[in-house]
């Protein structure tokens, strides 16, 4: 049975962000993950954690500035002191949440410049690095064009080759089958050849990005395929919920285990 986490970011937000942990829980779910937590201090978040029993599953390091556009720094040169600062932040977040995965967000910049390429490998091993300190895995997600126009890391095969390259074994694939299937398509096969390196699911319908099963996909295929390859990770529910996010829970009944 998968372990799904319910994303914060996008789900339970019809009410503000520290309330949503309660909302989470009060559906079943034992995991949340969410964007970013930095708009609140670090032992608000644990402690509505805590309260609510839950697991924090996963949540992205400093993406520069995100009201101005940015989506993430790693691969942008010239923003490296910056970005060696905002894993340290993230590390803050991380102790007090007792989370031990984080994304890298790599930031707006042409997938083929070899000074992003340069910046993008050297930030992912520097944070790989202090991560690795805490025992905690750095995530790599590939983000489909349509959704977020110009962003770096682009192709599932890409951050295969990153991973591959960077020799670290505490960086791992972010393998999020809404871009998956926008980017490249071929769900089942590549999950099976990608599993060694995924450390963390995210799922939601395509095209809309709705709840799991209202799309092209048949995610219920995708569950039985990740209990029977053995991923033992948390799958996100990084989707929009269509209407009120509790009346859209049919698809989670069958997985609850409590
Ligand atoms: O957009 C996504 O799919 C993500 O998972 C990221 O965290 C980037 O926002
Ligand atoms: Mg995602």
């Amino acid at each position: 049975m998968p372990r799904f986490a319910a994303n914060l970011t996008m789900m339970f937000n019809e009410r503000p962000f520290l309330d949503r942990f309660a909302a989470a829980a009060d559906a079943g779910f034992t995991a949340v993950e969410f964007l970013f937590p930095y708009d609140h201090a670090p032992d608000v978040v644990a402690a509505k954690l805590r309260a609510a029993g839950l697991t924090q599953a996963l949540f992205n390091m400093p993406p520069g500035d995100w009201a101005a556009g940015e989506r993430g720094i790693a691969a942008l040169p010239g923003r490296e002191a910056e970005f060696d600062a905002g894993v340290d932040t993230a590390l803050t977040y991380a102790e007090a949440t007792g989370v031990k995965r984080l994304h890298m967000m790599a930031g707006l910049v042409p997938a083929d410049d070899p000074a992003a390429n340069a910046a993008y490998r050297r930030a992912a091993s520097v944070a790989a690095e202090k991560l690795a300190a805490k025992g905690l895995d750095l995530l790599l997600e590939p983000i489909n064009g349509r959704d977020m126009p110009g962003y770096f890391l682009n192709d599932f095969d890409k951050a295969a080759e990153i991973i591959a390259g960077l020799k670290l074994p505490n960086v791992k694939l972010q393998y999020d089958v809404y871009h998956r299937q926008i980017i490249h398509g071929d769900v089942l096969v590549s999950l099976e050849a990608m599993l060694p390196i995924v450390g963390h699911v995210q799922i939601a319908s395509v095209p809309k990005r709705n709840e799991p099963n209202t799309g092209e996909l048949n995610d219920s295929a995708i569950f039985a395929a990740l209990d029977r390859l053995g991923y033992d990770g948390f799958v996100g529910c990084e989707y929009r919920p269509a209407g009120v996010t509790e009346d859209g829970l049919g698809w989670l009944q069958p997985h609850l285990t409590r």
